[in-house]
């Protein structure tokens, strides 16, 4: 379908705003009248910029508060309609947004506004625009699209239509039934935005936190796809108020609103297509379809950016919780190590892609790597959702991997058996006696977490929902001494893979001083499976790894909370390891290790019985586990001490 955006979902100038939605391929633009009013050129040369980019205008908007105004105004508001159709023929567009009136002292009477909004259409009829009606959620008398809905059909006029707006729709929780009563050609346009579900004022949620398909939680496939099936054809317009958007880089807002409106047509489509009406099957040609997602099998390696010092730190550490040498590479200064189904990359090459993000980040994950059933076609999927794709330099011999950037610009490869059989790691690398990975504790990476910087957290969203089809959680707010932490995980459908991606607004907490450290984006910590978790501790004890303290008060707290047999509380306490347990009595036992140099730390974790989760309520306790211990080193360190 025809893809278009209005220019208030941007930051910059006009000029700025336009380049960049025709960049991201966008085929037209809503013109929001603020932006024409502080643009210093005429409207015709908005009509001459958008021609040479290819957009079209699609829109001219708002107008407002027309319909039942003060009788002694109405002449007067036909005349401001009158200058704006005008200055639609010098922007070169034939559609204008009406929205439901806002004052309070709207005449409350239906004939009324039908009869304006027919003298307003007759007057759209000679300067041969189109009229579009759309209710905001707060107007005064007018707020749903039933009611414009049935007025529009009142005043049954050619050049007056319905603009139909998902945020006006879905954030009043509106019966979405009649949807399909109003017939493709009386719709004017289409806006779409998704949102958090907010308890708040209708109005400030809409002009502040709007977002992209795919950004939010409104079920948007419930409402395109009726409107579809009723014959609508026109464009998929994203009108998105949005203070991080109007703040944040014009090209990449742009690239993301592209990419969530194809997401938006995948699942549409899907939604469509497993329905059994015949006119859901005659909209399926229209849609957006990629190729499949893959199916996954969990986390093949994860590689960090290093020096050689930073190198063999970290290979000291891997060696503590177990970890084989694997493996060198043939050509590369990169280096495996390996336990049970873990891979941990090292690369310390210099003049590669891995050097330039440490010279950027420090010693850092700069690449991930997910196991798929075809990564061709994973890698082609990803392509077609606009990722940028990514080839590194390959000796002889060596095996180029699809990779594709993420948000941040790390990479993730995607990594499939291959047709021989052979691993990735037998081409490129000369094998070391441990290579079959050392019986360890150890069993494989159960998630691994990023800190990402406050306004990335929707791109996230979105990148993982449309190009990996991965699912969200639901959002959790966690307490940190110094502030809060918004807390949300992505999985792989088949929960083989699990992202937890965290933000924070405080200047002070761990996941902001995370940020400030890498500058960006960056690994937080990594979690491995264990089947044993009291053998895990033990051992990890008895090499040296030092583990995160846990107050005592911990535990008096949880053989109250969960009536749990003393001497098994008092071995959690001696071993410092976590505990938590679900509704359905599976349970999660945990322990964290101390920082790897203020950047990342490494969990051990055992789930039994079916836990799903990430022991929640333990993150508080281990937030404030770790500023005590940052404290006490501090005061160690002290200069006059
Ligand atoms: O917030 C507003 O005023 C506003 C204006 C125009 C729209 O199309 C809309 O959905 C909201
Ligand atoms: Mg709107």
């Amino acid at each position: 379908m025809q893809h278009c955006i209005a220019t208030v979902s941007l930051s910059g100038t006009l000029p700025e705003k336009l380049e960049a939605i025709a960049a991201a391929g966008f085929q037209g633009v809503e013109i929001f009248e603020n932006d024409l009013l502080y643009f210093d050129g005429s409207p015709r040369d908005v009509r001459r910029l958008c021609q040479e980019l290819g957009l079209q205008i699609m829109l001219f908007q708002p107008f407002r508060d027309f319909e039942g105004c003060r009788r002694d105004r109405l002449q007067h508001n036909l005349e401001r309609a009158e200058r704006k159709f005008e200055l639609m023929h010098e922007l070169g567009t034939d559609r204008i947004l009406v929205c439901s009136n806002v004052q309070p002292d709207v005449i409350r009477d239906n004939a009324v506004l039908a009869d304006d909004l027919h003298q307003l259409a007759e007057l759209a009829a000679r300067h041969e625009v189109l009229v579009g009606y759309e209710a905001l959620a707060w107007g005064q008398h007018v707020n749903s699209y039933r009611q414009v809905w049935d007025i529009v059909k009142t005043v049954d006029h050619p050049n007056l239509g319905v603009i139909l707006d998902s945020f006006h729709t879905l954030s009043i929780k509106d019966d979405l039934s009649r949807l399909t009563e109003i017939p493709g050609d009386k719709i004017v346009f289409l806006q779409l935005a998704d949102a958090p579900i907010l308890n708040m004022d209708v109005l400030e949620w809409s002009r502040h936190f709007r977002c992209f398909p795919g950004q939010g939680e409104f079920d948007l496939p419930a409402f395109l796809g009726p409107i579809l099936q009723s014959g609508y054809q026109g464009p998929l317009s994203l009108e998105i108020f949005n203070d991080g958007f109007r703040a944040a880089p014009t090209g990449g807002t742009a690239a993301d609103g592209r990419r969530g409106l194809l997401y938006l047509e995948e699942s549409t489509r899907a939604r469509l297509a497993a329905s059994a009406e015949p006119s859901a099957a005659a909209v399926l040609p229209q849609l957006f379809v990629p190729a499949p997602q893959p199916q996954y099998d969990g986390v093949e390696f994860l590689e960090f950016a290093v020096d050689e010092a930073a190198a063999s730190r970290l290979a000291r550490w891997f060696g503590k919780l177990g970890f084989a040498h694997a493996g060198q590479h043939k050509s590369k200064s990169v280096n495996l190590y390996r336990q049970g189904g873990i891979n941990l990359i090292l690369n310390s090459e210099p003049d590669s892609f891995a050097h330039a993000f440490f010279v950027a980040h420090g010693p850092s994950l700069c690449a991930s790597a997910f196991r798929v059933n075809d990564s061709a076609q994973a890698l082609q999927r990803a392509k077609q959702y606009r990722a940028r794709s990514f080839e590194s330099r390959v000796g002889p011999n060596e095996r180029q991997i699809p990779a594709v950037r993420a948000p941040d610009g790390s990479l993730q490869y995607l990594v499939d058996p291959g047709a021989d059989g052979s691993s990735i790691y037998q081409s490129d690398f000369d094998m070391l006696p441990g290579a079959a990975g050392k019986q360890g504790l150890l069993t494989g990476i159960d998630h691994f977490a990023l800190g990402l910087p406050e306004e990335t957290m929707d791109a996230w969203m979105l990148f993982f929902r449309a190009v990996y089809g991965f699912k969200a959680e639901n959002e959790h707010v966690l307490p940190d001494p110094y502030g809060l932490v918004k807390s949300r995980v992505l999985h792989s459908p088949d929960g083989s893979i699990r992202i937890p991606l965290n933000i924070s607004e405080n200047r002070n907490t761990a996941i902001a001083r995370s940020v400030s450290t890498y500058r960006g984006s960056g690994v937080q910590h990594i979690a491995f499976a264990t089947d044993d978790i009291f053998a895990a501790v033990a051992a990890a004890r008895e090499s040296g790894v030092p583990l995160l303290e846990i107050p005592r008060n911990y535990y008096d707290d949880l053989a109250a909370r969960f009536d749990l047999p003393d001497e098994f509380v008092a071995s959690l306490a001696a071993a410092n390891i976590l505990y938590d347990r679900d509704a359905q009595g599976g349970e999660m036992l945990h322990v964290y290790t101390a920082q790897f140099e203020d950047r990342f730390f490494f969990e051990l974790l055992q789930r039994r019985a079916g836990y799903q989760q990430y022991g929640a309520a333990n993150v508080a306790v281990r937030l404030a586990a770790q500023a005590q211990s940052r404290a006490r080193q501090q005061a160690r360190s002290n200069w006059y001490d």
